[in-house]
C-alpha cells in the first residue's frame, strides 16, 4: 500500500518545479523523519526542538495551536499530554475525563484531519469570529500555552511576506493577551526583516523571557525563526 507521500509524489511529479521540490523534500532528514514517526509535516521536530530546550509542553494544560495545519504541532502537544490516545485504535470512551485537563485547540484556514484529543477550528484566525470559537472551547479557562506557525502565502517578495508575517504576529499577540494566564508561554513564528526587532521589544515589555530562536529543521536559507516567549506579565 502507498504512503500518503509517495501517493502524492505520483501525482504531482510531472512539472519541473514540483520535481525540484520533491527532490529536496527526497534529501531532507527531517521529511524523512516525519515519515518514520508518522507526523503530519517536518515542522513537528521544530517544536520537538523547542520543547526539548524550553519544556513548555507539559500535561493538564490548556494549548492553542494557530496556523495547525496539516498537524504537525498539535501532534507533538497531543502525544506528549496525551500518550495513551495515540496508540489506540479503539474509539475512545469516556473521553472527557480521560483528557486529564488537557485541552488543545487546533485552528487552520485549512482542513486538518483529525488528531487524537483535538480540538479543531476551521477558520481565519485574525477574524472575531474564529477567536470567538476558540473562546468559547476554552469555557473560561485560560491558555497556559499559545503557538503560532502561521505563515502567509508566499509572494516571492521578502518585504511584502515578512509584513505579511509580522501582522499574522500581532493578530497572535493580540489574541494571547487576552487569554493567556499569567506566567504563560507565547511561540511565534515570523519572517525576518525590518520590522522584527520592534516586534520584539514589544515582546519583551510582556513576558520575563523572549528568546530569538532557528530551530534545526528550519531550512538554512529561510528568512523564518521563533520568538520564544516565557512567563506572561498580565496586566502589565
Ligand atoms: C507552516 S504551516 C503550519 C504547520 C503546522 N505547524 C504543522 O506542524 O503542521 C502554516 C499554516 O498557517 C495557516 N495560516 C496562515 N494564515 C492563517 C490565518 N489567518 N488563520 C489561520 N491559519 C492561517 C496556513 O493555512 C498554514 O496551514
Amino acid at each position: 500500500m502507498k504512503s500518503t507521500w509517495q501517493k502524492f509524489q505520483v501525482r504531482y511529479s510531472s512539472s519541473p518545479s514540483s520535481k525540484r521540490w520533491i527532490a529536496r523534500q527526497d534529501r531532507d532528514q527531517f521529511v524523512k523523519k516525519a515519515l518514520s514517526q508518522n507526523y503530519r509535516a517536518r515542522s513537528a521536530f521544530k517544536l520537538l526542538e523547542l520543547d526539548q530546550k524550553y519544556n513548555f509542553i507539559k500535561p493538564g494544560s490548556v494549548f492553542i495551536d494557530c496556523g495547525a495545519a496539516p498537524g504537525g504541532w498539535s501532534q507533538v502537544v497531543s502525544r506528549k499530554v496525551l500518550p495513551e490516545f495515540d496508540t489506540t485504535t479503539e474509539e475512545i470512551k469516556d473521553f472527557e475525563t480521560k483528557l486529564n485537563g488537557n485541552l488543545i485547540i487546533a485552528v487552520d484556514l485549512l482542513t486538518i484531519e483529525p488528531i487524537p484529543g483535538v480540538n479543531v477550528i476551521q477558520g481565519d484566525f485574525t477574524h472575531i469570529s474564529t477567536q470567538q470559537k476558540v473562546k468559547e472551547l476554552l469555557k473560561e479557562r485560560e491558555a497556559d500555552v499559545i503557538l503560532s506557525d502561521m505563515a502567509p502565502n508566499f509572494s516571492g517578495q521578502r518585504f511584502i511576506d515578512h509584513v505579511k508575517s509580522m501582522e499574522l504576529c500581532e493578530f497572535s499577540l493580540n489574541f494571547a493577551e487576552r487569554v493567556l494566564k499569567s506566567g504563560g508561554t507565547f511561540l511565534c513564528k515570523f519572517l525576518m526583516g525590518e520590522s522584527d526587532h520592534e516586534f520584539r521589544n514589544n515582546l519583551k515589555t510582556k513576558f520575563d523571557i523572549v528568546r530569538h530562536e532557528k530551530p534545526q529543521a528550519v531550512r538554512k536559507k529561510s528568512t523564518e525563526g521563533y520568538f520564544m516567549c516565557l512567563g506572561y506579565k498580565k496586566n502589565k
